[in-house]
């Protein structure tokens, strides 16, 4: 389960996120869903511990990412928005640096991470040098290597990112795989569509601030729109910045 309690960040005289409080539950996949420059990958960023917020508190499994940072990465699977991975090693060697970087017993390495090829289907890749994948192929690799040490919270910024439709429908059918096994996955998007076919709970930030917290059919019944693209329309006040 990850908390996040009044979070503050400006850079100069932008606030970024300006006293955005949710909670995202295990079993559950919430959607962190913003227009442009709403504030996503900056509030991401503090939950996952490469940003230290002006104000405010994430808690990851009731550690507090302020007092224990190292112990918060540990609960946590991270597909950050620079995928940056290395592009000399095969995508299963990149796999096995992360998996030895979280301290992952040898014996457990090989299981573990065919596991994770096999759920993302990425079989055929898996021993070629990740210089020159497609998007799709880093993405993929990005996952593997993110869910190594199983952790139980899985964060996603902008995972569809520029993937075609097939990988799209892949990552989503693993994204609710991951849900079936009871982990918390949060993602962001500023995809309407797929929040809505994706989320239990879909937590909508608008100008650094949280401006709806629901599940999808609550959030059509609150703004009375039967269109769930019409009722973000309603709550933003604004169709700039979002993809349908
Ligand atoms: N390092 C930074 N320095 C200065 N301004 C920043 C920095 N990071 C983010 N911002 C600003 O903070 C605001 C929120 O940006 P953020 O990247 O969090 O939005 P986002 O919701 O992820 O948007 P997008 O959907 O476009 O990725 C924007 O106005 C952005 O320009």
């Amino acid at each position: 389960m990850i908390e996040v309690r009044d979070l503050h960040k400006a850079f100069g005289t932008v606030k970024a996120v300006d006293g955005v409080s949710f909670k995202a539950r295990d079993g559950e996949i919430t959607g962190l869903l913003g227009p442009n420059g709403a504030g996503k990958t900056t509030t991401l960023r503090m939950l996952y511990t490469l940003m230290t917020p002006d104000r405010g508190q994430v808690l990851v499994d009731g550690i507090d990412a302020a007092q224990d940072a190292l112990a918060v990465r540990r609960e946590l699977g991270v597909l950050p928005d620079a995928r940056g991975l290395y592009k000399r090693l095969t995508a299963r060697e990149n796999i096995d640096y992360f998996a030895r970087l979280h301290g992952l017993p040898e014996e457990l390495l090989d299981s573990r991470r065919e596991a994770l090829v096999k759920a993302l289907d990425m079989a055929d890749i898996a021993d070629r040098r990740t210089e020159g994948f497609s998007q799709g192929q880093r993405v993929k690799t990005a996952i593997a290597r993110a869910l190594i040490h199983d952790p139980r919270n899985v964060i996603l910024d902008e995972p569809t990112n520029g993937l075609d439709v097939m990988a799209t429908r892949g990552l989503r059918q693993f994204m609710q795989h991951l849900k079936s096994e009871g982990r918390c996955v949060l993602f962001s998007s500023h995809i309407m569509q797929e929040v809505g076919a994706l989320c239990d709970r879909i937590v909508v930030i608008a100008n650094g601030r949280v401006v709806a917290d629901e599940t999808p059919a609550a959030l059509r019944e609150q703004t009375g729109e039967a269109n769930l693209e019409d009722a973000f329309v309603k709550i933003i006040g604004s169709e700039e910045g979002l993809a349908a």
